[in-house]
């Protein structure tokens, strides 16, 4: 997509106070009809969600293998929506260039899949996207510190990833609240994104702990008209 519509999207919400006017809402495919993905990119386009959110699994990071590159190509022409891609692998530094290429507009790392986390965030801002971190439940926001001033976002994960479908864990919340703090405190820009076990309920515990941009995959794909969770999701911030 245009580089300037991602600007246009992505940053831009961010006020001056580091707090966002609006909640956005990243709907995951992974719990989409993969018979029919095109359509259900479409359905969820239409209905007013801000980017879509593309779980990649490997099957050695979490027990679960899911897409490639290929599949980011063929949806592209779809949407122009943000491409926000959740690569859940080992060494993550071998693909950066192919997800790029293929279309993704954010790629995020687990902090917890590479030895050298600066370097690959490093390589997805020289390949031409926004770079995001991502951390595991049992991971501290300390462990990403030292990240933190080079990253357009942040996803706390709210579930140990692997499956959609799974249990909210509130407790990782407090890491959303830390991270909130933490951007103020020294004027950084990323966005906060939870991931897992999101819907209308736990949507608005994540929002007052300050989440910026919320995936749902299950919560969202359950339902025939798709707009009825979005904006159920989207009226946790009003
Ligand atoms: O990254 C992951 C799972 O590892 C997620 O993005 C899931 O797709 C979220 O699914 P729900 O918990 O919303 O059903
Ligand atoms: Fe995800």
């Amino acid at each position: 997509m245009m580089k300037s519509l991602i600007e246009n999207q992505f940053i831009k919400k961010i006020n001056k106070s580091g707090e966002n006017n609006m909640v956005k809402i990243a709907p995951s495919i992974l719990s989409a009809d993969f018979s029919k993905l095109g359509e259900d990119v479409k359905r969820v386009d239409k209905a007013g969600a801000d980017y879509i959110h593309i779980d990649v699994m490997d099957g050695q990071f979490v027990p679960n293998i899911t897409f490639g590159p290929a599949l980011i190509s063929s949806i592209r022409p779809v949407t122009d929506l943000v491409f926000d891609v959740h690569l859940m692998m080992v060494e993550p530094e071998r693909f950066i260039e192919e997800f790029a290429e293929a279309g993704s507009d954010i790629i995020t790392v687990h902090a917890e899949s590479t030895k050298h986390l600066h370097r690959v965030i490093q390589q997805i801002k020289a390949s031409g996207v926004k770079a995001g971190v991502v951390i595991n439940p049992g991971t501290p926001v300390e462990m990403i510190k030292p990240v933190l001033s080079m990253v357009d976002l942040v996803l706390v994960m709210t579930v140990n990833p692997g499956f959609g479908g799974q249990k909210f864990i509130t407790e990782c919340l407090d890491k959303v609240t830390e991270l909130a703090e933490l951007r103020k405190e020294k004027q950084y820009i990323y966005e906060i994104e939870v991931d897992g076990g999101v819907d209308d309920e736990t949507a608005k515990e994540c929002v007052a702990a300050g989440a910026d941009v919320l995936v749902a995959g299950s919560y969202v794909y359950k339902y025939d008209d798709v707009s009825t969770p979005i904006n159920k999701l989207k009226e946790a911030k009003k």
